[in-house]
Order: C-alpha cells, then sequence, then structure tokens
C-alpha cells in the first residue's frame, strides 16, 4: 500500500493537429523543445524522443503533451534504442542517446535550474557523477497487469508514454536480472492459474532475494493460491498478497531486507520506500557521510528518512540522530531497524515535515542535517532553517534530490541565509530515463 501523491486530474484537451519544426534543445523532461510562430504567437512544444537539430511531424495532443509522428533526420548524438519496446514503453525516455550525454544534460538541466530560480551566478562546485549499472540495476518496479477475463489475452508490463494503456514486455532492459528471469514464469502461472482478471499490479523486488507483491482485487480461490505456492517454492522467490488493507505473505517468517554500509540489515515491507539502484544507493549514502562529516559528539537530524537508510549508518557515528518520517509504518520499520542493530541513540518521529511542526522541531538545533524528500521537496525545512537564530542553524546539511526543481527552490532559502554550496553531484540512479538525482552540501558561512 504504497503511498503516492496524486495531482488533480487535467481536463480532457480538444486540440489535436499536426506540425512540423526543428527542435534547439532538450527540455527538463529530455523531450525536445520546438518553436512555432502560430497565428502571430510564438508557441513551445516539447517533442519526445526528437533531439537537438532534430525536424519531427508532431501531433498536438493537449496543452502540454505531443505525439511524434515522424522524424526527418538524425543528430550524431543519436543511438538505436537498445530496448525492443523504447518507443511503445513509458518506462524509460533518454535510451536514444548514450548515457554520457544522457549524464551531461542532466548536469547542464541542474545547473541551469540553480541560475533560473537559486540565482547562482558562479560555478557550480561539480564533483564527479555516481555511476554504477547502465543496464539491469532496478531492484524495485511495479508492473501494470490487465486481463478482462480468462478467455482474452493479458498484458503484463509498464504504461504506455502519457497513457493508461499497458505495454508487454516480456523482459525490460533495466530491471535487475533475477527480476527478469522470474517474468516469463510468472506471467505462464498468472494466465494457467487464470489469476490475471484478480490482479491490479505487481511489485518486483530484488533485495537479498526476490519478492512478488501481487495486488489483488478479488479473493484468490484456495487453488489458484496453491498454485502460486508451487510457483514460489520452484522459482524461489517470496509471494506476498496486498488486498488493499494489508499485505501478507504467501510463506511463514519471511522478511524482505537490504544491508547497509555497515552490514546492519534494514528490513522493509513491500510498498515501503527503498531506493531503486541498490549499487548507487551504496555510493550515496558513503558520499553524504563525507559530505556531512559527522563527528562523534555530534546530534544529527535525518529528515525523510523512510526504513533508515541514511539513519544507521549516521547513528553508527554520532551521539544521536532524530529521524523523522511521514508515513507511520515506515517510521516504526526504522526504530525496529535500529532496535536490531542496537542503536539506542535513535529518536525515530513520524510527522508531515511540509508543516509548520517542523521549525519546532528545528529549534531544538542540530549540528547537522541530512534531507532526503520525495519530489515535493523540503521547503519548509529549508525555510525553517533560514530562519533560525545564526547560532543554532547547522553547520553543515546535505540535501539528496529526486526533482532538481524543488531543490534549486529550496537551495535559495539557504544560500540567502548563511550557507554556501561546498560539494554538488549527479547520482546516476535512474540511467535511461530523464528522472534527475542530485545530492548537494552546504556549510554554514561564519
Ligand atoms: C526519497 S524517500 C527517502 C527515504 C530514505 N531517506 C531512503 O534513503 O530510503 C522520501 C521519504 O520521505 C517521506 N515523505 C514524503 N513526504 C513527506 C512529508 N511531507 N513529511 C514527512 N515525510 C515525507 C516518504 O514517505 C519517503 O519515505
Amino acid at each position: 500500500m504504497a503511498q503516492f501523491f496524486k495531482p488533480k486530474g487535467r481536463k480532457k484537451s480538444t486540440s489535436n493537429y499536426v506540425l512540423t519544426g526543428t527542435a534547439d534543445a532538450l527540455d527538463h523532461q529530455g523531450r525536445g523543445v520546438v518553436r512555432l510562430s502560430k497565428q502571430g504567437k510564438n508557441r513551445v512544444y516539447f517533442v519526445p524522443q526528437v533531439l537537438p537539430g532534430e525536424t519531427a511531424q508532431f501531433k498536438v495532443t493537449g496543452q502540454q503533451n505531443t505525439e511524434l509522428l515522424a522524424r526527418q533526420n538524425a543528430s550524431e548524438e543519436r543511438r538505436q534504442a537498445p530496448c525492443p519496446y523504447y518507443e511503445d514503453c513509458g518506462g524509460c525516455d533518454l535510451q536514444h542517446i548514450n548515457e554520457t550525454h544522457q549524464r551531461r544534460h542532466k548536469q547542464q538541466v541542474v545547473t541551469e535550474l540553480f541560475a533560473k530560480m537559486a540565482g547562482v551566478r558562479d560555478e557550480l562546485p561539480w564533483h564527479e557523477t555516481l555511476i554504477a549499472d547502465d543496464w539491469q540495476y532496478r531492484r524495485k518496479a511495479r508492473l501494470a497487469i490487465y486481463q478482462r477475463n480468462t478467455a482474452e489475452p493479458m498484458r503484463l508490463g509498464f504504461r504506455a508514454h502519457s497513457s493508461k494503456h499497458i505495454v508487454d514486455i516480456p523482459q525490460c532492459v533495466v530491471l535487475d536480472s533475477a527480476l527478469n528471469r522470474v517474468l516469463d514464469d510468472l506471467r505462464s502461472i498468472l494466465y494457467e492459474a487464470q489469476i490475471g482478471p484478480k490482479l491490479g499490479h505487481i511489485e518486483l523486488i530484488k533485495a537479498r532475494d526476490v519478492h512478488l507483491c501481487l495486488r489483488i482485487t478479488q479473493s484468490l480461490s484456495s487453488e489458484q493460491e496453491k498454485c502460486l505456492r508451487a510457483f514460489s517454492s520452484d522459482s524461489q522467490c517470496t509471494l506476498w498478497l496486498d488486498d488493499g488493507q494489508q499485505i501478507t505473505s504467501l510463506a511463514e517468517d519471511v522478511v524482505c531486507f537490504d544491508e547497509t554500509i555497515d552490514g546492519d540489515r534494514l528490513v522493509f515491507m513491500p510498498g515501503n520506500f527503498i531506493q531503486v539502484n541498490a549499487k548507487v544507493n551504496q555510493q550515496m549514502v558513503k558520499q553524504a557521510l563525507n559530505w556531512l562529516a559527522p563527528q562523534a559528539e555530534d546530534e544529527i537530524l535525518d529528515l525523510f528518512a523512510g526504513i533508515g537508510n541514511f539513519t544507521l549508518p549516521l547513528a553508527r557515528r554520532v551521539k544521536s540522530v532524530t529521524a523523522v518520517e511521514g508515513v507511520s509504518a515506515m517510521t516504526t520499520q526504522l526504530a525496529a531497524n535500529a532496535a536490531a542493530a542496537d542503536l539506542s541513540n535513535v529518536h525515530a518521529q513520524t510527522f508531515d515535515l511540509s508543516t509548520d511542526q517542523v521549525s519546532r522541531l528545528l529549534k531544538k538545533g542540530f549540528q547537522r542535517v541530512l534531507l532526503d524528500p520525495a519530489r515535493a521537496g523540503a521547503e519548509k525545512v529549508c525555510q525553517g532553517i533560514a530562519q533560525l537564530e545564526a547560532d543554532k542553524q547547522p553547520v553543515q546539511i546535505v540535501y539528496v534530490s529526486c526533482s532538481p526543481d524543488t531543490l534549486a527552490r529550496d537551495s535559495r532559502w539557504l544560500l540567502d541565509n548563511g550557507y554556501e554550496i561546498t560539494h554538488i553531484s549527479l547520482v546516476d540512479m535512474f540511467v535511461q530515463t530523464h528522472h534527475i538525482e542530485t545530492m548537494v552540501s552546504f556549510k554554514k558561512v561564519v
């Protein structure tokens, strides 16, 4: 039962016309930017899978949306996307440029946003990008499934670009190989046991072991559960059922867990947040520790703490860590993880960090703060730090972000109120997609 922010539904557009134009840049989502003059007005269109210098014919399907119909030439930067489903599947959107170009584009996006939204005029102190595997890196994914009834074919895969349509995917080039290995058998068992019409989606997780969590919309018969148990034992993966109220395992005494850089267990439940790229995550945690430079006597604040990915490594190195997370089930899990690792210096709390409650917490005074918000960012937190009396402000802040626009917006509060950026780097967490993960270290200027 993962919790997601759902934007209000957009009004359906009535526009639907065809244009041709040449892209002169890439936007923050990796789409080609085409500027045209229409009825005397200058208009900008964002066309997917088009690179600067390429001329494309595209259909305008909404205020922000276009659909590529044809490309007339190919940029030198273009490569053949390795995935055969790339044109249709909405999972990846940058496979048509190589990884070096992807990283260069992402760094440029962050630089531009810091100039525009945080007022940064000087060159940013960029460090090397944290990189691991370019393919088969994804250890967690949600596959959509649809089968109207048992007589009809079943579709199992990712949603198409800007659409609810499910693109059937037998194998995925960015998915962990252990997850790819179970896909064929999973598809067969769901079809043969006639389970497809009873499912909404399936969460695939590769932690130490493989876990599959089936979101069921109708109860399964005992015969169907028996088939799933047999599949689980044959393919050596753990199956979980999520009925929308609770998540239960089909086997007894199983746990999903990851390990911290110190070897402590981070137990979690399907639906809990975990970083999708395990190798890059380990590098990211190490870099956060380096940049934050925690001292043995420090009292640290870890905000948006999840199940304790940063909390436990920090707690091993300092006097105490106050960890705040908005989803109470995850705070409970974090506290249990800290207790199992014998870390009695972790204080876990649940509250909404987008409220004024955060100011009260900040006033207690912490030497160092780690922030790792969701896409909405951490504006209240940065605003709260900016408004603290100088001697109560943390000396060091590390901000880990999956959304460069909210990162740049929030950074302005810190840069205008006594902080400077000492390090910044990209974290190549979501290779082949436009999503950008960034880490920034802020130091209090004395
Ligand atoms: C990007 S995840 C990071 C989790 C953790 N630091 C990690 O590395 O695994 C962001 C976390 O912030 C939590 N969160 C999102 N919005 C929040 C809010 N307004 N208040 C408190 N927590 C929030 C989410 O539940 C999620 O666990």
